[in-house]
């Protein structure tokens, strides 16, 4: 079974109302095929503004949520909320959460587990440090984050799992993994689930790459065991629409 692609930009914490705007009409005025799901994240306070300013086929996700239904959580957003909101995605493990918000991977694992019994897709990101990597540890530390979450999983849960594979070090930094790299760990992944899950989800899974990915580099990571791309800086420039470009013609 051929994979559908999977372009994701994650705005992070940026953006203006304006900014906001000039983003929807130049995701407006793009292309968009069959083979590439294209999500893009906003703010929190930006999502309801987005998804109403947006007349093309492409998803909104949520940056975060929270694991309890509803009550005294200030400042959290339950699932319900978001599917309520009219969301299909979310993104959890992001390393920006596991290393400055001190999310644990048992508390990555809870909230996947509840964003998918309430429908949502979770773009589910794990990765490796530079020292990680640097000392031999990058299949061990991956494997590790994928056991938290497939610890809760059903075989079932894993068709509203996209993997995003975002080496820490190559995120922010303009050090994009080889596409050996990143081609070898996408691999190791699919093994992993192979091995643990089951040998048609491994197959199934898509697993996104992400880490300083521009339109100048997308192409070469568009490998076997790639399945699309998980984007920061990029998504917020007209660049993000060359990366479409180029996922739709390698895909
Ligand atoms: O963290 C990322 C996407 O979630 C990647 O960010 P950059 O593309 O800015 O390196």
């Amino acid at each position: 079974m051929a994979r559908k692609a999977f372009v994701g930009g994650n705005w992070k914490c940026n953006g203006s109302m304006a900014d906001i705007q000039r983003l929807t009409e130049m995701l407006n005025a793009g292309e968009y095929h069959d083979n590439v799901e294209v999500v893009v994240a906003p703010t929190m306070l930006h999502i309801l503004p987005v998804m109403q300013a947006l007349k093309v086929p492409v998803g909104v996700s949520a940056q975060n949520c929270y694991f309890e239904k509803s009550g005294a959580f200030t400042g959290e957003l339950s699932t319900e909320i978001l599917v309520d909101a009219g969301l299909k995605y979310v993104i959890l493990g992001h390393s920006e959460r596991r290393h400055i918000l001190k999310e644990t991977d048992e508390m990555i694992a809870k909230k996947t587990k509840k964003a998918i019994d309430s429908g949502l897709t979770v773009i589910f990101c794990i990765g490796e440090l530079k020292e990680e990597r640097e000392t031999g540890k990058t299949e061990e530390v991956c494997f590790r984050q994928m056991e938290a979450v497939r610890a809760v999983l059903s075989e079932e849960d894993w068709k509203k799992v996209v993997v995003a594979y975002e080496p820490v070090w190559a995120i922010g930094t303009g050090l994009v993994a080889t596409p050996e790299q990143a081609q070898e760990t996408h691999k190791a992944l699919r093994a992993w689930a192979a091995e643990k899950v089951s040998k048609t989800v491994a197959e199934e899974l898509r697993i996104i790459y992400g880490g300083s990915v521009k339109g100048a580099n997308a192409e070469s990571l568009c490998t076997e065991d790639i399945d699309g791309f998980l984007v920061g800086g990029a998504s917020l420039q007209p660049d993000f629409m060359n990366i479409l470009k180029v996922t739709h013609e390698k895909k």
